[in-house]
């Protein structure tokens, strides 16, 4: 049992936030974001998209039902830090294995708790994301060694992985994917094989697959610029999906420009419209990033889904080539899964094209 001890959350605009040292004995530096879900703090802590942040948890009590064995959506989680309110040390779920806190530990991850989140979210969005430094001191003169990083290198699989299975055969980009994703391709018996983020279109093509999954995944999706060129080409070879980062990628491999939004979209109750039918889905979201509206060439791609608050772009579909993306996560974990027809119906188109080839345009 630890003795508390008071910590500091100081962010680059000024603000000192006074808590309690929960999880790992270290400083940290990281980008101050925040997560408006409800449950799901265990996906989010694990969620690799998060390498180099420091989570802010809206939710008031986080750790009420502990840590589980099988809601991780990676090994090791990469996060910065997390900003919470209240710690709950008693949880209570059948399924619960461990505390919230000694996950943190165990993870060599620092955190928070005692903080007012409410004021912290409020000055976040006032300011747009900024940085903020965990530790023991206040260091409002000084933020600490700088963590910019090339996450993506970080969190990216170093090795090929196969996963053997009777349906088609998925070659997942690894930017750091979300083990949900993975597990609803295997669940639809797809065969899988994992690869690194720098994989080039003659590798993929040895692997032969009947599609190409373009991952999640942390950072500024222009940190990967010099791989665009290899991206385009896998996409106009094989049908393609690109979810989060992914999605980016797409948009950006094909010239249009992606931009930082003011504080983000974080959490499991975004609505989105699918333009086509007009529905609106409640979607899982967790970016910084988004892509211009005004720099898609309306004349490679349609539009396929808006963000219904602030009508940002959610979703793309190519119009001569199977490639559709999306900002959103259709995997949800946590959050709704309206949108996991997505994946569904992704996998039913590569299983029905089959040995199609289609010519480049
Ligand atoms: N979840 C993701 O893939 C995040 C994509 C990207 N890192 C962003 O913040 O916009």
């Amino acid at each position: 049992m630890s003795i508390l001890q008071n910590g500091y959350l100081t962010l680059e605009t000024g603000e000192v936030f006074e808590g309690v040292l929960i999880g790992a004995d270290k400083d940290s530096l990281g980008e101050v974001v925040f997560n408006t879900s409800m449950t799901g703090y265990q996906e989010i802590i694990t969620d690799p998209s998060y390498a180099g942040q420091i989570i802010t948890f809206c939710y008031p009590i986080i750790g009420s039902y502990g840590i589980n064995a099988i809601d991780n959506e990676s090994i090791t989680p990469a996060l910065a830090g997390v900003v919470i309110g209240d710690l709950c040390e008693t949880p209570s779920h059948y399924q619960s294995v461990n505390k919230f806190s000694e996950k943190l530990m165990q993870a060599g991850v620092p955190g928070i708790a005692g903080i007012d989140t409410r004021l912290l979210v409020k000055t976040i969005r006032s300011r747009g994301t900024v940085k903020g430094y965990l530790s023991k001191t206040k260091n409002i003169d000084n933020l600490g060694p700088d963590n910019q990083s090339f996450w993506v290198d970080k969190v990216s699989t170093k090795k090929i992985q196969y996963f053997k299975n009777n349906g088609p055969h998925v070659v997942l980009m690894d930017y750091g994917f979300k083990k949900s994703i993975l597990n609803a391709l295997l669940d639809e018996n797809c065969a899988v094989t994992i690869v690194p983020y720098h994989t080039p279109y003659e590798k993929i093509k040895a692997l032969n697959p009947d599609g190409v999954l373009f991952s999640n995944g942390p950072g500024d999706p222009m940190e990967l610029k010099k791989w665009f060129p290899e991206i385009k080409k896998i996409t106009q070879n094989y049908p393609t999906l690109g979810i989060c980062l992914g999605h980016q990628l797409i948009a950006l491999a094909y010239g249009a420009k992606t931009e930082k939004l003011a504080y983000g979209h974080r959490g499991g109750n975004h609505p989105v419209k699918e333009l086509m039918t007009g529905k609106v889905k409640i979607t899982a979201q967790n970016h910084g990033y988004v892509v211009v509206d005004e720099s898609i060439d309306n004349k490679l791609f349609d539009i396929s889904y808006r963000n219904v608050n602030d009508r940002s772009i959610e979703g793309l579909k190519h119009k001569n080539y199977p490639i559709q993306t999306v900002q959103f996560h259709p995997e949800a974990h946590p959050g709704p899964s309206d949108t996991e027809y997505i994946l569904k119906d992704f996998i039913t188109q590569i299983a029905s094209m089959g040995e199609t080839v289609y010519a480049i345009k």
